[in-house]
């Protein structure tokens, strides 16, 4: 029996860059959370310790930053392709970078130069976001070129009423009580999978997290099932750049509280929100023609 080195990346997970645009008193913040993982020529590291086709994570995570500076951060997915590329390019060893992206939204604090007076003309006071958290992941591999998969994550949803569940197997354990009226709620993690390179990743992510929400809001619902699906559905249906969407949907139960004990009827009005355990819903859902995926989900 021989004993061989199997699949490997290594990187800098989490490094968090925060970069300002000065622009005049006015100023702009970009947020992001940027991990690296790189692969190639990595035998001799693991097999030997020879660190000679080693670029440090340390490297890793002070490029991030320098290229924060040098080039500024607009979308995320641009700024990891143009990390990946640059490991792939630079680095003869090195055949293969993974890169994935957390961005944080702050919102502006407005402040007036006093009671009824105009904006203040400086604007440096954020408050951070109640959104949900953008995400990608960016391969770029020397010889398959770029994959770009782009997402959301804690996008909590919830439809008071529009959700039934009822027609399900029943067998000696179930006890769940069919339902045409219930509170629907859940916390979207979704990634959608670009078919290429194409250069307008802000409006792309806009109109996604906007067909989501609409496709949530929309469908009245038998099952989250159906619901998930209708929501890749649509943004497949609004975004053509895009062949695949994954979805990960924890049902958020929500029980009628019986007040029958106090002498109150309950017609929908007052739920206990429970927190665990909760349905786990996943999917993904996508187009007939959608190319191989490769390693974009790796
Ligand atoms: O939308 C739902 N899907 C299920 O599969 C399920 N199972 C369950 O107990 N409640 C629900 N709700």
């Amino acid at each position: 029996m021989a004993i061989v080195l199997g699949p490997n990346r290594y990187g800098k997970a989490e490094t968090r860059v925060v970069r300002v645009v000065r622009d005049g008193g006015t100023h702009h913040i970009k947020d992001i959370n940027v991990s690296s993982a790189l692969s190639g020529d990595m035998e001799d590291v693991h097999l030997t310790g020879d660190n000679g086709n080693v670029l440090p994570t340390d490297t890793q995570k002070n490029t991030a930053y320098a290229f924060a500076k040098k080039y500024g951060v607009d979308q995320i997915e641009d700024f990891a392709l143009l990390l990946a590329r640059h490991y792939v390019d630079s680095q003869a060893p090195i055949r293969h970078a993974r890169v994935e992206i957390e961005e944080y939204f702050w919102d502006r604090i407005p402040v007036s130069d006093g009671p009824h007076l105009g904006l203040r003309e400086e604007q440096y006071s954020f408050v951070r976001s109640g959104r949900e958290v953008r995400t990608c992941v960016v391969h770029y591999d020397q010889d398959e070129g770029a994959t770009i998969v782009s997402g959301l994550k804690n996008l909590v949803v919830l439809n008071s009423t529009g959700s039934e569940f009822h027609g399900y197997v029943e067998d000696e354990f179930t006890t769940l009580k069919p339902t045409n009226d219930r509170i629907l709620a859940t916390e979207v993690s979704a990634q959608w999978r670009h078919r290429g390179e194409h250069g307008s990743f802000g409006r792309s992510y806009n109109e996604a997290r906007q067909s989501l929400l609409e496709a949530f809001a929309e469908t009245h619902s038998l099952s989250l099932q159906q619901t998930l699906y209708q929501m890749g559905r649509r943004v497949l249906n609004t975004r053509k750049e895009v062949c695949e969407v994954r979805m990960v949907m924890p049902n958020k139960h929500h029980f009628l509280v019986d007040l029958e004990p106090f002498g109150m009827d309950n017609p929908n009005e007052v739920f206990f929100a429970a927190d665990r355990p909760y349905g786990l819903i996943e999917g993904s859902v996508l187009t007939d023609d959608a190319p191989a995926a490769g390693f974009a989900w790796n």
